[in-house]
């Protein structure tokens, strides 16, 4: 039976003020999965990494997705999955999403591209509700599509497609887990008036910097009164590494999606490297191990690498 090797990058959810609305692919890391179509309506899942992942269907994203589009088409065709993933579960980089995305983009090309991109997002948030307990698309869509992206809404789903400047990513990851799922749990479920105007006002600022190329616009968006204030607390050295990258001359940045890793956004590469350096600097002080990334948007979402 054919079979496919896609290639799925890591994303960054959030972009500091969009809780679950923007998103980012990134060139740095990403997953590597095979799907194989066979004829027999079941999910064979492997792991080919050290993360102990479930191997059970209905217990690994990549499974749940799969079994959503077996349900949609009916009849005997099922998948046999190797996982090889790069991205740590639990990083805030999307790792659940790139299983979700990868697994769904995999299956439409075995099944000669026969759902649209929308649909693809569609399956793949099923991955994300086992995940983190909720639907959310804003590490899905970039991780399908590539690029920054907007969800407008995903009832009914509206996918805004934004520019984005070349811009250099610095990403840290401290070797700690963070499930997005407990990261939601502790978010307040009222907001202030006051917070949000100063909330849209930064997500509308965001939009219209990465529309307009407006790199200063885009520093000065990336301001989070609403989900930083609560969630920085779970991530050692967050502040300093944010006061000192942007003293450095990073154009801002903040948590990467629900954390520990934190990313930080720069017109050049010097600037990335040195705010690498300001990173590394903080979690070898504090003793934490973590892995470190200078990396920049990707265009490309989840792409193929071979057929056979
Ligand atoms: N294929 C998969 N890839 C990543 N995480 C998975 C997968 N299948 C199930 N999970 C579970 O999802 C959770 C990780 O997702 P999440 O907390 O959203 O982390 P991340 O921020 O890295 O996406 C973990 O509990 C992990 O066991
Ligand atoms: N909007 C979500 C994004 C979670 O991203 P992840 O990379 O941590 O899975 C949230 O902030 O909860």
């Amino acid at each position: 039976m054919k079979e496919v090797v896609v290639k799925c990058p890591a994303t960054v959810a959030n972009l500091v003020c969009g809780f679950d609305i923007l998103g980012m692919a990134l060139k740095e890391p990403y997953d590597i999965m095979k799907l194989k179509l066979i004829d027999e309506p079941k999910v064979v899942i492997t792991n080919k990494d050290d993360y102990n992942l479930p191997t059970e269907a209905e217990k690994n994203v990549a499974g749940v997705v799969l079994l959503s589009i077996m349900e949609k088409l009916g009849g005997n065709i099922g998948f046999e999955v190797e996982i090889e993933k790069q991205i740590k579960p639990g990083s805030g980089l999307g790792s659940s999403a790139a299983s979700a995305a990868g697994a769904a983009v995999a299956a439409n090309l075995l099944l000669d591209n026969r759902f649209t991109k929308d649909e693809l997002v569609q399956f793949a948030m099923n991955g994300e509700k086992l995940a983190s307990g909720v639907k959310h698309a804003d590490n899905i869509t970039p991780c399908i599509t590539g690029g920054v992206t907007l969800i407008r809404s995903i009832h009914p789903l509206d996918i805004v497609p934004l520019n984005s400047p070349s811009l250099f990513v610095t990403v840290v990851h401290p070797q700690i887990e963070v499930k997005t799922s407990d990261a939601r749990q502790i978010l307040r479920k009222e907001v202030l008036l006051k917070d949000a105007i100063k909330q849209w006002g930064n997500i509308a600022g965001l939009v219209a910097g990465f529309e307009k190329g407006d790199t200063d616009l885009i520093g000065r968006s990336l301001e989070d009164v609403i989900i930083e204030p609560v969630r920085s607390i779970l991530i050692p050295g967050f502040d300093e590494i944010k006061t000192r990258s942007k003293e450095a001359g990073a154009l801002g940045g903040g948590i990467s999606g629900s954390g520990p890793s934190i990313f930080m956004l720069s017109t050049n590469e010097a600037t990335a490297k040195s705010v690498e350096a300001i990173m590394q600097e903080v979690f070898q002080r504090l003793g934490i191990d973590y892995k470190t990334y200078v990396t920049s948007i990707a265009q490309e979402g989840v792409s193929e690498i071979s057929t056979k």
